[in-house]
């Protein structure tokens, strides 16, 4: 897929304000490593410049460990991808590159790391019961998957929907997507949020709480609405049950944010999180690819919300996508999701090629 300038400085890499995702370690981000300390300079230093020797900063602490992509989770006991090429296929995302190789080496370990989770879960809650006196009923393990829009969040969610479905112990996993508890369009206009979609006030975030705290304490059957890319909204009387799955991955921009102060939020019901997280120039330029992508596919439906920008010039329909990216998706992403990102059990960190290039996971 072609690489599209991504502002209208058309710089590769702005710089960036210090609040955006790739901006350099603060105090208050405990998510990003300490830079390394620099190496010392070699060759003779001209006198005039000798300079009494600063004193070595201390690596600030971290509560995660950082790891390549070649050292993430016992990198020699590679198994094969479970999911043959066409199966990957059929779950990446437009635009994304997640190949074999790349299930092999980061999503079949994390789904290793979520079986050890979930196997430790299962032992304390039967320690629990000895505790308690009785059996303590299991409740569905929940993950969160939070990111950007046009990150890959969605691939993620379903190679992981796939992954634990086929292992060896038969899990029922349920995949959803909060895009269903946004508000309806006819809503959103109401509030004056049509160009907020995706920031935390256009959810119905009672809802989406109130639908995660049912799934987590076993309700047999609880169900959520469903939104619509191609129209661009709620589908009117559209329901997708969830039945008593073991796993739930809850998929979204904003599954970190926290709950407003005396309240409780969907991440209170997590048992696992992934950040999904990149440049923020890179995720721009995939959401500007996509956007041609879609012009070429899914915008050339007659009920596509978006089907005009198929039939103006390119030129045109670019415009109107980095208007959107610049006024709706970044501005949200910067003020929003990012800040979340160190509330993440794991962070996976993509580069510009799309691929995970390295992971952040949180110290026990
Ligand atoms: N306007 C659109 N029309 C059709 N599909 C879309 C549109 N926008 C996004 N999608 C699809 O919806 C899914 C979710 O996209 P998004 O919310 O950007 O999250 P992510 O890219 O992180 O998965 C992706 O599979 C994407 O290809
Ligand atoms: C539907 C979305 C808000 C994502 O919702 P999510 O599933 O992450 O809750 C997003 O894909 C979107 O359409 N944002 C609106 C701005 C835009 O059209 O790009």
């Amino acid at each position: 897929m072609r690489r599209v300038a991504t502002s209208p400085s058309e710089q590769p890499n702005p710089p960036e304000p210090s609040n955006r995702p790739e901006a350099p370690s603060r105090p208050e981000d405990p998510s990003r490593p300490a830079p390394p300390a620099r190496p010392a300079r070699s060759g003779r230093a001209h006198p005039r410049a000798a300079r009494p020797a600063r004193p070595q900063r201390a690596t600030r602490p971290t509560p995660y460990v950082d790891l390549s992509r070649a050292d993430w989770g016992r990198p020699r006991d590679r198994a094969a991808s479970p999911l043959t090429a066409e199966q990957v296929e059929r779950l990446r995302g437009l635009g994304d590159v997640i190949d074999v190789a790349e299930v092999r080496d980061v999503y079949l370990p994390l789904c290793d790391l979520l079986r050890l989770h979930i196997d430790a879960a299962r032992q304390l809650r039967a320690r629990v019961g000895g505790f308690l006196g009785g059996p303590q009923p299991a409740t569905p393990f929940v993950v969160g998957i939070a990111g950007s829009v046009a990150v890959g969040k969605s691939t993620v969610a379903r190679l992981l929907r796939a992954l634990l479905a086929q292992g060896p112990e038969g899990y029922r996993v349920a995949l959803v997507p909060t895009d269903g508890f946004l508000l309806p369009n006819a809503e959103l206009e109401r509030r004056g949020l049509m160009r907020r979609k995706g920031f935390p006030e256009s959810y119905d975030r009672r809802a989406l709480t109130r639908f995660v705290a049912e799934v987590k304490s076993g309700r047999a059957e609880v169900s959520a609405p469903v939104y619509s890319h191609l129209v661009y909204d709620i589908v009117p009387g559209e329901r997708e049950t969830v039945v008593r799955p073991d796993i739930l991955v809850l998929e979204g921009l904003n599954v970190l944010q926290p709950a407003p102060p005396g309240r409780i939020g969907v991440a209170d019901y997590f048992d696992f999180s992934v950040y999904v997280d990149a440049r923020v120039a890179d995720i721009e330029s995939w959401y500007l690819e996509r956007f041609l992508a879609l012009r070429a596919t899914a915008f050339q439906d007659p009920r596509s919300f978006f089907r005009r920008y198929a039939e103006i010039s390119e030129k045109e329909a670019l415009d109107f996508a980095r208007k959107t990216w610049r006024e709706v998706n970044e501005p949200n992403l910067v003020d929003n999701i990012a800040p979340t990102r160190g509330r993440a059990s794991l962070v996976l960190r993509k580069g510009s090629d799309h691929a995970v290039a390295g992971l952040r996971l949180r110290k026990l």
